[in-house]
């Protein structure tokens, strides 16, 4: 796995684009038939990507983990970017259509990603948190899914977010996730912008159109920077940034968070006038 180290933000603010791309950034994260993953030093946190195109995937036990298999103190959160697919966990089928979840609790040995067909092949993003409790396998469908409402058509910022795996909806350990949809028009989310200390946070960008791109904000209020993100690219937020971002179009995100908490309303708001 590639590992990012966590980043002193007194560090961070002396740092060049390419830096940053280096410590926050996530770029080709969705590679045909391979599982790709990133282990970061924020709460130990996971993401990555599976993408079974011509055969079916499984998921391994990596050097860094020094664990049997994956899930042996871990939790995982699934989302299906992409045609429909079914994810096996311990024999178990859960059939994943587009914008479909999945939960796999600790304890589960073996999983296992295939499409359902190869030419609208299933696109699975994940994350993954240290776990100390086995909670139940559990799928959801966008209907299952929590959903907020949030900003205006008048301030470019009306959007869906679709809550998963939260404190009211599949239980975790620590793991939070689910994604954000923004309506045509719409082009800021996560605006105005927040941070938590309590937690830390991944952005996967997605299904965002053609050549468009989103400028991703981060760092912390009053020492922002600019990550500029393309489609099914990754950021990471560390506890002191914020992450926010305005694209060319409309587009959807999927945020997945771990720490201290599992608390949505845990944010430290920023007033809109205080962002440098
Ligand atoms: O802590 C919460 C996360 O940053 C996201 O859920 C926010 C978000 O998707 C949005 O406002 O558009
Ligand atoms: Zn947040």
């Amino acid at each position: 796995m590639e590992v990012k180290y966590a980043v002193h933000p007194d560090d961070a603010k002396l740092y060049d684009t390419q830096r940053i791309r280096k410590e926050f950034h996530s770029s080709d994260l969705m590679g045909e038939d391979a599982i790709k993953m990133i282990y970061t030093h924020y709460d130990r946190f996971i993401y990555g990507t599976a993408f079974p195109k011509s055969k079916s995937l499984s998921l391994p036990t990596y050097d860094e983990l020094k664990a049997n298999y994956f899930l042996e103190r871990r939790e995982l959160g699934i989302i299906n970017v992409g045609g429909k697919g079914t994810v096996t966990v311990d024999g178990e089928v859960f059939e994943l259509g587009n914008l479909e979840a999945l939960y796999v609790g600790k304890g589960s040995k073996e999983v296992t990603f295939a499409s359902t067909d190869g030419s609208d092949a299933a696109q699975f993003y994940l994350n993954s948190a240290p776990a100390h409790k086995e909670y139940p396998n559990k799928k959801a469908t966008r209907s299952d899914a929590n959903i907020v409402e949030l900003g205006a058509v008048e301030t470019s910022n009306e959007r869906t977010l679709y809550q998963y795996i939260h404190e009211d909806g599949i239980q975790s350990c620590q793991l939070v996730m689910g994604y954000t949809e923004l309506k045509k028009g719409s082009v800021w989310n996560t605006f105005p912008p927040h941070t938590h200390e309590r937690r830390m946070e991944v952005y996967f960008y997605f299904d965002i159109p053609g050549d468009n791109i989103v400028m991703h904000y981060m760092g912390q209020p009053q020492e922002t920077r600019h990550v500029a993100m393309k489609n099914f690219e990754a950021v990471v937020s560390p506890p002191w940034s914020i992450h926010s971002g305005s694209g060319t179009s409309n587009y959807r995100f999927i945020w997945g968070m771990a720490g201290e908490n599992k608390a949505f309303t845990d944010m430290d708001g920023e007033p809109l006038q205080g962002v440098l």
